[in-house]
This record gives C-alpha cells, sequence and structure tokens, in this order.
C-alpha cells in the first residue's frame, strides 16, 4: 500500500474539499497528500496539513504520480453540475481505474476511504541501499511485496548526508504508527536512538554484517528480510531497555580497548570481502597488538580498580559479542548495564577466554574465571589511563572518560510472537 493520496476539486467544491480535510486531519496527517497548486494554500491554511503542491491547473503530474504505483488513493470533489470534464481529468480518473487505485468522485466514497484509511497502520520504512553484502534491490521488492498489502508504506532511503535520525523525525512528524529500520547494526541503533523515550514501536529488518540488535531481539537469521517481516506484521511489542553513552544513544553495547580496536580494523573493505569473517580477521590482528591499561571504574557510590585489555558496557549483545558475555547473558529488559572486564597474560589466554565467553553466551552460563569479572549496574562511568578509543554500537564514538547511563524500557520494539513474555 503505498503512502500517498491526492485531494482534488473543481473551484466550486474546494470548501468541501478543506472541510474534509479539517474533518480527518488526524488521519490525513499520516499520509504524503498531493493537490493542486490553487487548493493546497487554502486547505493547508484551514488544517495545518502539509500537502504537496502539484502544477496549477494540469492534473497531468498527479495522473503520472497515479501510473507510477505511488498514490493509494484519489479524491477528487467534482462539480454538482454535469459539466464536461477536461481531458485531464479524463486521463486521471482512467488511470486511477487502469491502475486500480480507490477513487472518491463524492463525498460519501471520500468519508468511506478515509474512514478505511483510519483503520491502516501506517508504517515508514528507513533503508539504508548500502548496508550489509545483500543486493539491496531485491530487498526492497520483497520488503515491498511481503508488507504492503498490510501496511501503508512510505519509504525513505537512507544517504551519507541524511541520517537516519533526520528521518525519524519526519516520520515522527507525519504521526507514524511504526518505524522499521532496514540496514546493519548502524541503521537500526541510529534509528532506535532516535526513539528512545517514544512509544513508536520499532520494527528490524536486517540487513547488515553481524546484525548483532536483531539477533539480541531473537529475529530469525534464516531468510532475515521475510522472517523480520513475518515478525513486522505480528505486531507483537516488547519494552526494552536503551542507554546513552556520553549522551549518545546506545542501543547494544560500548566497548573499551580490544573491542574499539577491532572494529576500527574491520573496516568497509574488509567487512565487503570478508562478511561477518572480517570480524574474526579483525580480531585475530588485533590480539597481538592489545596491551593492559589501567581501568577506574566508579558505580552505586563505589570505585573499582583493574588492569586490563578490555571493558564492555552492555545493554543487549547476542552471543557473538563475546566480550559482553561475563554472565552468560545480556538481559535486554532488566533496567541494568552487564559490565565485563577481560584481562589476558598471553595471546593464548586471550583466545580461551573468548572461546569459553563464546561457549557462556551460547549456553547461558555464568563464566567463573579469575580474569573475567563481571557486574551489574544502572549507570557507570569509566575512566582509563592512558585514555582508550571507545565504540557504541558498531561506530567509534571517541575516547574514554565515558558515562554510561540506562534507560528502562526506552524503547518499544517488534518481537518474534513466539518470544512475547
Ligand atoms: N546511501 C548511502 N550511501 C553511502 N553510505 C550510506 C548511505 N546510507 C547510509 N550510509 C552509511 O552507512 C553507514 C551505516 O551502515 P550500517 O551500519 O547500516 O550497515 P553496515 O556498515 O553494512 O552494517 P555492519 O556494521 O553490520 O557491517 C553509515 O556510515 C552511513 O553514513
Amino acid at each position: 500500500m503505498p503512502n500517498t493520496i491526492a485531494l482534488i476539486a473543481h473551484t466550486s467544491r474546494t470548501v468541501d474539499l478543506t472541510r474534509f480535510a479539517s474533518a480527518h486531519a488526524p488521519t490525513l496527517s499520516r499520509y504524503h497528500l498531493m493537490t493542486t497548486a490553487e487548493t493546497a494554500d487554502r486547505i493547508q491554511a484551514a488544517t495545518g496539513l502539509n500537502l504537496e503542491p502539484k502544477l496549477s491547473g494540469s492534473l497531468g503530474e498527479i495522473a503520472a504520480e497515479v501510473a507510477s504505483g505511488n498514490v493509494l488513493a484519489v479524491i477528487f470533489l467534482a462539480d454538482a453540475i454535469a459539466v464536461p470534464w477536461e481531458p485531464s481529468l479524463d486521463v486521471l480518473l482512467q488511470f486511477c481505474n487502469v491502475h486500480n487505485v480507490a477513487l472518491a468522485t463524492n463525498l460519501a466514497t471520500a468519508e468511506a476511504i478515509v474512514k478505511q484509511l483510519a483503520k491502516t497502520r501506517v508504517a515508514h520504512l528507513i533503508f539504508n541501499p548500502v548496508a550489509g553484502q545483500r543486493d539491496a534491490g531485491q530487498d526492497l521488492l520483497l520488503i515491498r511485496e511481503l508488507l504492503e498489502p498490510h501496511l501503508s508504506l512510505k519509504i525513505h532511503s537512507t544517504t551519507p548526508e541524511v541520517e537516519p535520525e533526520q528521518l525519524v523525525k519526519v516520520a515522527i512528524a507525519a504521526n507514524a504508527d511504526l518505524i522499521i529500520a532496514a540496514g546493519g547494526d548502524g541503521t537500526v541503533s541510529a534509528v532506535a536512538g532516535a526513539l528512545i523515550g517514544k512509544s513508536i514501536p520499532l520494527g528490524i529488518i536486517p540487513r547488515g554484517t553481524a546484525n548483532a540488535f536483531a539477533v539480541a531481539l531473537g529475529i530469525p537469521a534464516l531468510l532475515p528480510v521475510r522472517s523480520a517481516c513475518q515478525v513486522i506484521l505480528a505486531n507483537c511489542t516488547q519494552t526494552v531497555d536503551a542507554a546513552y553513552c556520553n549522551n549518545i544513544p546506545m542501543i547494544l553495547l560500548a566497548g573499551i580497548g580490544y573491542e574499539a580496536n577491532v572494529v576500527e580494523t574491520a573496516d568497509r573493505a574488509l567487512k565487503d570481502r570478508w562478511g561477518t569473517l572480517a570480524y574474526l580477521m579483525a580480531g585475530w590482528q588485533t590480539i597481538d597488538r592489545q596491551e593492559e591499561f589501567e581501568i577506574e571504574i566508579e558505580a552505586e557510590e563505589k570505585v573499582h580498580r583493574f588492569e586490563a585489555g578490555a571493558i564492555t558496557i552492555a545493554n543487549a549483545a547476542p552471543p557473538t559479542s563475546v566480550l559482553a558475555q561475563g554472565a552468560g547473558e545480556v538481559s535486554i529488559d532488566d533496567g541494568l548495564l552487564d559490565v565485563t572486564v577481560v584481562t589476558a597474560q598471553s595471546k593464548l589466554q586471550a583466545v580461551t577466554t573468548m572461546l569459553r565467553l563464546l561457549g557462556a553466551g551460547i549456553t547461558k552460563t555464568q563464566l567463573n574465571q579469575q580474569n573475567v569479572i563481571h557486574g551489574r549496574t544502572r549507570r557507570l562511568k569509566v575512566t582509563t589511563n592512558p585514555p582508550q578509543k571507545v565504540v557504541v554500537d558498531g561506530e567509534i564514538i571517541g575516547t574514554t572518560p565515558i558515562e554510561v547511563k540506562c534507560v528502562p524500557n526506552g524503547l518499544t520494539v517488534l518481537i518474534p510472537a513466539s518470544l512475547a513474555s
């Protein structure tokens, strides 16, 4: 279901169209509205709705939009007296018939259409076309094929210049019922971060390399796009925690030391070439270079000091985020952050510790090892000597010190119905 509605009227019916738009402004505001130039100002002034004005006096542009499949409904209030319709109007009406687009030429039908639309969920899809190694065109086609029969879908593509946060603001301003992030963890985290504290549910379509948040939420990794669309259509919501690290939204985790160095090494070229293996290769290269550093953690009015090579503060983490698995599980809805500090005296100890942490994450059992320390807290401050790089949700954000605080139940997400509590 596309997201555009065309609102048009003969001059004698402009008042009726304006009244109609005013009465149904809450429903109409969730759609992209198109009209002729003369009508746009009038409706906008009376209702506050945003309308895209098309060429004055010509319906050709609107007919072209209908032909391109972008229009959900055309509401055209015609003169009550039978007058010959101008040719461009005939074309518009004919295009609606050919392309099976809902068409109302009187108020009764217009009311019926808008009442139906009031019951339809409007989803804004924020789509990163360059994420991961998948075919973006094919994925978008599949998403439309699966979702459009059930949802009105407004598609926004990210660009290097347009951040997902900006697109979330547009979706919120348009009263979206649901926001869907389709991309890697960078895109998903940015969209989720902009939704912290809002009650609009977030749907996730994993299209990246690691897809850690989708895995943490239990979205199946097999046929990821199809499975994720099924989760979205099932409409099962759950509130989960979010967090801020130095006031930057954090959905997954902050890594200091080893993790930050791995993320920096696993650059775009390595990920494009090796996919998920890029992180393993980067991890192997980084172990040799990783030096221990002094850590001071302030939490719950106590100060803790360590020497270690890695510290991870996690809000959510799949088992593959091994350095977060000190407790064998990171709960996403306990209102707490999981803090894991790992030291290793040799490359062999580092590798065996990470394998054991992976095992702990898979079996959900706490790891009892002297060189792995774990704790939980609602907020903490971490200082290191010397300062260390910090990665938050896969992006380097700067260096220590950092302050991280959990936002309990800060985010509403769509999860598989089978996992709902
Ligand atoms: N149209 C675009 N062209 C180029 N870069 C883009 C575009 N849209 C978004 N980006 C960039 O994509 C990055 C986010 O990518 P994202 O994390 O979603 O995917 P990924 O890097 O492939 O995933 P992963 O981290 O799992 O490998 C951001 O740096 C953003 O600037």
